[in-house]
């Protein structure tokens, strides 16, 4: 344990300042684990030496409630109790997603294009956009609505619209002052999940919606599964496997009520969270490290045009994976986006109580010179391997899990949407890096916005301007 002189507060006041200087300077002094005291609670860090036993322990280490404390939102649910059904969600992700990658792409693309026309839109004069990330969160809602909530539904822009708040809103509440944690450890949570019965429920709203709209749009479903019994075939995308597959699944039409409804709303909630937050927060960052780094800009653009010039913009997967040097740039901003992270003794002799919360220190390992050379350097190029020719002889993609490369996680609970992600940043960055010129205001890259060990994009300008070409 890392030694403190200020009791109930702890560790806390460094750890908000600068969580990640204070989280590196005690993996300097005290070792691998070293525990903390903050916010009222004792939290043990993993580092590149004991984080893998984490991944590789899912009986010992409580993944889900860990979980479940720190994504708050459920509490203001009804029907789905929190993160209850987080194993069902993993199993459709994987089943229902990761499987089915090739068939969601064009329709993602479709999306993502729509998006960007809707949101950046024309550049012919410079546009300054000060806080990207308001603007990603619209361009990304569209794919995701499709592969979540299904093709009739972005149809419906009312719909899509207010799923859109609906996100924005729900991204706010971590932000809600862990301060009060210092007086009883439950205490945050309990304000939340009061402030969202009684004060502020941007829940209520679009689930009102979501039934009215995608009511009939299940009953059809159901209807159908009835009629065709083992000849129905299964529509792709995330909710599908809801209505067909979950214990909970409607036994024919009558089962599809406002109730039922209700449930299938709070539960497509939770994969929005899952799926959405993570890649908005990735796209961003990638586009200001590309925005602030001119050298970067010839090579990735070039390859970009290459791969659409071949398919007049077509995209198949084996598209996307050829585009090598823009999956260098995706992997790089998620080496460098996470700061962080029973009675068990580690590896390393290091011996903590039962219950003990346990986060991985990523940093450890995506900043570790044994690993990565010059990790404090943004390179998106060291993932390659070229020929003299200058051709690709080899690279390690974004969604490929590494020992000491864990933005996914590893192990048994390893993100199971990873590939989809790393597919959907590629083709939101190749659309952009075609279509305009993007620069930080500054001519560099600005740092990102931080609050303790919370990393997210700067909110800096970025100017984008139509490539003349
Ligand atoms: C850049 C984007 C993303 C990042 C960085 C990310 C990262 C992560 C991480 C770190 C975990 C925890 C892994 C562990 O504890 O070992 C996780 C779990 C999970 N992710 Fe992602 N994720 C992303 C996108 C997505 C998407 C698009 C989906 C769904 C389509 C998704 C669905 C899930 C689910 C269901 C889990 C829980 C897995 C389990 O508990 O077995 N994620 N993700």
């Amino acid at each position: 344990m890392v030694p403190y002189s200020l009791p109930i507060i702890g560790h806390t006041i460094p750890y908000i300042i600068d969580a990640g200087k204070f989280l590196a300077e005690c993996r300097k002094k005290y070792g691998d684990p070293f525990s903390i005291y903050v916010f009222g609670n004792v939290v043990t860090y993993a580092g590149h030496k004991t984080s893998f036993e984490i991944y590789k322990e899912h009986d010992i280490f409580d993944h889900d409630s860990i979980l479940a404390e720190t994504l708050i939102f459920p509490l203001a649910f009804k029907k789905a109790k929190g993160f209850d059904n987080l194993r069902f969600l993993a199993n459709a992700v994987h089943e229902q997603i990761s499987e089915k990658v090739k068939v969601f792409l064009p329709r993602m693309h479709k999306e993502i294009k729509r998006g960007i026309d809707l949101y950046i839109g024309d550049c012919k004069e410079p546009k300054v956009f000060n806080n990207l990330g308001n603007t990603t969160i619209s361009v990304m809602v569209r794919p995701m609505c499709n592969i979540i909530i299904g093709e009739e539904a972005c149809q419906f822009e009312e719909l899509v619209t207010s799923i859109t708040t609906l996100l924005r809103q729900l991204g706010v509440l971590p932000l809600i002052p862990q301060v009060l944690s210092l007086i009883y450890p439950k205490l945050q949570l309990k304000a939340i999940s009061l402030f969202l019965k009684f004060v502020w429920n941007p829940i209520d709203k679009p689930k009102k919606l979501f039934i009215k709209l995608m009511k009939p749009i299940v009953k059809e479903r159901i209807f159908q599964k009835e009629k065709l019994g083992n000849k129905y075939i299964m529509k792709d995308d995330l909710m599908e496997y809801y209505l067909i597959k979950s214990d909970s699944a409607p036994n024919n039409v009558n089962d599809v009520n406002d109730e039922y409804m209700e449930y299938l709303f709070e539960q497509m909630t939770i994969a929005f969270f899952a799926a959405f937050f993570t890649t908005v927060k990735v796209v961003t960052e990638a586009i200001y490290e590309y925005g602030g780094r001119p050298e970067l800009w010839k090579d990735i653009y070039e390859e970009q045009l290459m791969v659409y010039n071949q398919k007049n913009g077509n995209l198949t997967i084996d598209d996307v994976h050829k585009m090598v040097k823009l999956d260098g740039l995706v992997k790089e901003s998620l080496r460098q986006s996470f700061p962080k992270g029973d009675s068990y003794t580690f590896n390393t002799g290091a011996t903590i109580p039962k219950g003990r919360k346990v986060a991985v220190y990523a940093a450890d390992s995506h900043f570790n010179p044994e690993y990565f050379e010059n990790p404090e350097m943004f390179q998106p190029n060291r993932y390659l391997t070229l020929n003299s020719d200058g051709s690709v002889l080899n690279y390690t993609s974004a969604a490929k899990l590494e020992k000491y490369y864990v933005p996914f996680g590893a192990g048994k609970h390893a993100c199971p949407g990873r590939i989809l992600a790393v597919t959907e940043l590629k083709l939101c960055l190749h659309e952009l890096i075609l279509k305009y010129h993007i620069k930080t205001k500054s001519g560099k890259v600005d740092p990102r916005w931080k609050l303790s060990d919370f990393w997210l994009a700067p909110i800096t300008d970025l100017v984008f301007e139509n490539r003349k070409n």
